[in-house]
């Protein structure tokens, strides 16, 4: 691999990323401060646990759509075996999904980009799941600390799926490939960037999002056996494709 290969990957998963981003930060640093009033937590407080979950659902299973496509437009995604290629977004989009949503945290209150308006852990309170909320929050303070660029943010992303250790992958040998490539990618735009500093802290990361996804799918579950027609009748497909 040239380092002309090398370059030019990294531009396409750049400019994966930024055509299959949701949102755009500086679209939602004006929104920086548009944070729910005591009426509108009201009113997610009085939404029950059922309801705040297909809620939640709906707005996850959006993002992840987009993970999907970037994933698609990922140089070298398209040749891996399909069923490789799901087994990857299966144990991956969460954590893409993560990393992203960490871009859009307000570290100075403390709040996610949710529902239109900026949200408080407070606002979740109806999951009944404190624990997994933290988590992410917690997460997300620490991503926003590395300040990451949006082309490191990209590339982390595609380092994040594109993941050889994945259990029950048929062409490793393959995924491997293209993981190699993508390292040497993350490593050159961190060289160029004078931040080598930052690829053990990203590698430091990647347990942590592993552990968030599996807390993720350990409530779902827990949701799941309480209200088993909610997520049977009224959660989206992907959702429960992917997570289910
Ligand atoms: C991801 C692309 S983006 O352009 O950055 C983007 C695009 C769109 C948005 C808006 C958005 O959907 N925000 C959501 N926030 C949370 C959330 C919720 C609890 C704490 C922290 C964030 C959502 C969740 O459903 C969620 C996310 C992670 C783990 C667990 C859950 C809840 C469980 C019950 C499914 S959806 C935000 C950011």
């Amino acid at each position: 691999t040239s380092l002309l290969h090398i370059e030019e990957l990294c531009a396409s998963i750049v400019r994966s990323h930024r055509e299959t981003s949701q949102y755009r930060v500086e679209e939602l640093q004006a929104l920086r401060w548009k944070i729910f009033t005591r009426e509108e937590i009201q009113m997610y407080h009085s939404k029950s646990v059922d309801e705040m979950w297909q809620l939640c659902a709906d707005r996850l299973s959006d993002a992840v759509q987009y993970v999907v496509e970037f994933a698609k437009r990922l140089p070298g995604f398209r040749q891996i075996r399909q069923n490789d290629q799901i087994n990857l977004l299966k144990s991956g989009s969460m954590e893409v999904v993560l990393v992203r949503m960490s871009r859009l945290f307000n570290t100075e209150n403390s709040t996610v980009f949710f529902d239109g308006k900026f949200a408080g852990t407070e606002v979740f309170k109806s999951l009944l799941c404190a624990d997994l909320i933290m988590a992410v929050f917690d997460f997300a303070h620490s991503m926003s600390a590395l300040r990451l660029t949006e082309p490191q943010v990209a590339i982390f992303s595609a380092l994040v799926l594109i993941n050889p250790d994945r259990p029950g992958l048929e062409d490793r040998g393959r995924v491997q490939r293209l993981r190699k490539d993508i390292e040497l990618a993350l490593s050159h735009i961190l060289h160029r960037d004078n931040q080598e500093s930052l690829v053990h802290r990203l590698y430091q990361k990647v347990p942590v999002l592993k552990g968030l996804c599996s807390l993720h799918i350990d409530k779902l579950h827990w949701f799941r056996q309480l209200y088993p027609l909610t997520v049977h009748t009224h959660f989206p497909p992907l959702y429960k494709e992917l997570f289910g």
